[in-house]
C-alpha cells in the first residue's frame, strides 16, 4: 500500500504543479488516468524517489520513500518509462534483464535461471543476444517489463505499457499484470485506455491539472459522467455504444452487459 500526505511538488520554471492532500493506492491492480499534461507521470516519478517533492510524505508500505538505501527501493519499487529507449542501455536483452539482478548481488545460477523465465513471459526468449536497440519498439516495451519482472519489486509502475503493443501482445501483459496482482505485488499503471479500465483494474485514480479528482472503483468512475466530462476523459467504447442507445447502464465489457442483460 501506498500513502501520500500533504504532497506538493513543482517544477522549476514551470506553472504545472501537483497537490495532492491525501491519496492511498491500494494493493491489487490500479490505473491512473487524466488528460495529457494533468501529472501521472509526475506522481509515479515521485514514487519511485527519481523526483523529490518540495513538502509532503510518501509512504511505501508504511516505511517513508525517502529514509530507503538505494538498494532497498529497488527491491521496492520499479518503473517502466513510457518510452523504453529512456531505460535501455545495455548491448545485449539478456543483459539489460540481468542488470538490476547483479547491482543486487544476485548469484549467477539465479540470474540465468530469472533472465531464462522472464524473457519466456514477455516471449522475447529467443532475442536474448540482440542488441536491444535492434528491436522493434513493442519488443523494447516488453523488455523493459521483463527488466522490472527479473527484481520482482513489491510494487511495480507502468507508465503508458500497452502503446504499441499488437492484440496478442496486450493480452500476454494483462495476463503478467494479474499473476503480479495474485502474487500480493502492487500494480499501478498508467493509461489512456478506458476499455483497459473498465475490465481489468480494482480501481482508478484520476488526476485533473496536478490533483487527485476521483479515487475508487471503474464502475463508480465510469457511473459519474460530470466527473468523466470535467476530466476530459472517453468513456469505455461499449458505454459509448449502449449510450447512444439511450441506455444510462454502466458496463465494464462485453461479458459484464451480458450478464447485464441475461434474462
Ligand atoms: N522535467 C520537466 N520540467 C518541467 N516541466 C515538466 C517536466 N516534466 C513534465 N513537465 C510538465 O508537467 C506537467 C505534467 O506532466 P506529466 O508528464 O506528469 O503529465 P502526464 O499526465 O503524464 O501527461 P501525458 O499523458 O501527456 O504523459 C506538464 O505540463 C509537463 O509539461
Amino acid at each position: 500500500m501506498i500513502t501520500l500526505q500533504q504532497l506538493k511538488f513543482k517544477y522549476p520554471n514551470t506553472a504545472f504543479g501537483l497537490t495532492i492532500d491525501q491519496l492511498t493506492l491500494d494493493a491489487g491492480l490500479t490505473a491512473i488516468v487524466g488528460q495529457n499534461g494533468a501529472g501521472k507521470t509526475t506522481l509515479i516519478k515521485l514514487l519511485t524517489g527519481l523526483l523529490t517533492p518540495q513538502t509532503g510524505q510518501i509512504q511505501l508500505a508504511g516505511h517513508s520513500l525517502a529514509e530507503l538505501t538505494p538498494a532497498q527501493r529497488l527491491r521496492q519499487i520499479g518503473i517502466t518509462f513510457q518510452d523504453p529507449d529512456d531505460q535501455l542501455f545495455n548491448s545485449t536483452v539478456e543483459s539489460e534483464v540481468a542488470w538490476g539482478l547483479k547491482q543486487l548481488g544476485t548469484d549467477t545460477e539465479t540470474i540465468t535461471a530469472t533472465v531464462d523465465r522472464v524473457l519466456l513471459e514477455v516471449g522475447l526468449q529467443d532475442r536474448r543476444e540482440q542488441n536491444p536497440y535492434d528491436l522493434s519498439l513493442s519488443e523494447r516495451k516488453l523488455l523493459v517489463i521483463a527488466t522490472v519482472l527479473a527484481i520482482d519489486p513489491a510494487i511495480y509502475l507502468f507508465d503508458e505499457p500497452m502503446v504499441a503493443l499488437d492484440w496478442q501482445s496486450r493480452q500476454r501483459v494483462m495476463a503478467i499484470f494479474h499473476r503480479l496482482a495474485e502474487a500480493g505485488r502492487q500494480v499501478i499503471v498508467i493509461t489512456h485506455d478506458m476499455d483497459l479500465v473498465a475490465a481489468g483494474f480494482d480501481s482508478v485514480t484520476v488526476l485533473r491539472a496536478g490533483e487527485v479528482v476521483f479515487t475508487g472503483t471503474p464502475t463508480a468512475l465510469f457511473q459519474d459522467a460530470a466527473l468523466v466530462q470535467r476530466a476530459q476523459l472517453m468513456l469505455p467504447r461499449l458505454m459509448q455504444i449502449t449510450a447512444a442507445l439511450g441506455d444510462s447502464g454502466v458496463y465494464l465489457d462485453v461479458a459484464d452487459y451480458a450478464r447485464q442483460h441475461e434474462a
